[in-house]
């Protein structure tokens, strides 16, 4: 085999070399054609920035953004091009990508041409050099608005903005697993309207849309701490799912919500003694070690709005 190669003519040889390079050139070239098709034509946002934040590479998706400059977007700082609060939030992301090596992926929000602000799902990465170094940073960001405002309209109640009872079967679990990582207790509180049937058929459907929309407002005012959950789990059937220190915490709480209603005086001639719109309430104390599942500890509170009903309504219960 080397006796064949020490055979051939220098001249040979380079001509052989030649064809081997031109070959890859045009290998290359190809590569490059299918590259840049894929940039223009992927309907994402695919660009690189420098360590400074500048960018240095933009797909052609980026004309779908608000103040895009195709002639000096490239070459230009992420915080010339965007607002100062965006900026931050896209170059934050790049920052960890290249600091910690690794794909990053984070929502980011940006403006599109028709002012709209859209939420991207974006994967940042660095782009390291021969020798391991990072040297710049690639991120390719995908639209999710859509899909985000569609997850939400599923779980949320059209009528009273809270969440509905999907989200409520979804989150109980979490919320337990929570609660006992943080050896906390955790309350279910039930909530109906009292005589609501009757409501509806003394004042009629719109008005008792209102209501309902009432009771949604207590729930806001009273449980408005971070973690605090309200769900509208039927018709006039509502939820809550919170943490306490304690059984009279979560007692408190109830009877916030009860006075609540009971104070905006909405006139309900059917519910006597009281004459306007009054909430029933149960509640079920859920310890962080506790082994009921959650079929068992909504049973208890609805026993617990049972026995409030049967105490004469417009009464908190446990
Ligand atoms: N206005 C309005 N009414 C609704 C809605 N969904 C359900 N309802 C009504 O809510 C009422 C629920 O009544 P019931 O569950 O029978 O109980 P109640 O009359 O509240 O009686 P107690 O719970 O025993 O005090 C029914 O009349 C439903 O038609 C809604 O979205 N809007």
């Amino acid at each position: 085999m080397s006796a064949r190669i020490d055979e051939q003519h220098p001249l040979q040889v380079l001509q052989e070399e030649n064809f081997r390079l031109r070959a890859e050139l045009a290998a290359l070239r190809d590569s490059e054609r299918v590259f840049h098709a894929l940039l223009d034509n992927a309907p994402v946002l695919i660009s690189t920035k420098d360590l400074r934040g500048t960018v240095t590479m933009a797909n052609r998706h980026f004309d779908i953004l608000d103040g895009y400059d195709a002639a000096h977007f490239v070459g230009s700082n992420v915080f010339e091009l965007f607002p100062h609060d965006i900026a931050e939030q896209l170059w934050r992301n790049d920052r960890k990508a290249a600091l910690e090596k690794r794909a990053v992926h984070e929502e980011e929000q940006v403006y599109h041409t028709d002012k709209t602000l859209h939420t991207y799902m974006t994967v940042k990465f660095p782009l390291l050099d021969a020798a391991g170094e990072v040297v710049a940073t690639c991120a390719v960001s995908t639209d999710i608005s859509e899909a985000k405002a569609a997850r939400i309209d599923s779980v949320t109640d059209e009528l009273t903005g809270l969440k509905n009872r999907r989200y409520f079967n979804i989150r109980f679990a979490e919320e337990q697993k929570r609660a006992h990582r943080d050896q906390r207790m955790l309350t279910l509180l039930l909530i109906d309207v009292d005589r609501f049937k009757e409501y509806n058929d003394h004042y009629g459907h719109p008005q008792g849309d209102l209501v309902l929309q009432t009771v949604a407002d207590a729930m806001h005012v009273t449980l408005c701490r971070p973690g605090d959950l309200s769900f509208r789990i039927g018709g006039d059937e509502f939820a809550c799912l919170f943490t306490s220190n304690n059984v009279d915490e979560s007692v408190a709480l109830a009877e916030m919500i009860r006075d609540y209603m009971a104070a905006q005086q909405m006139p309900h001639e059917a519910n006597l003694p009281y004459g306007h719109v009054t909430l029933s309430l149960g509640l079920a104390f859920v310890p962080p070690d506790s082994e009921l599942g959650q079929g068992a500890i909504y049973e208890l509170g609805d026993q617990a709005l049972y026995r409030a009903k049967h105490k004469g309504r417009n009464v908190v219960s446990c």
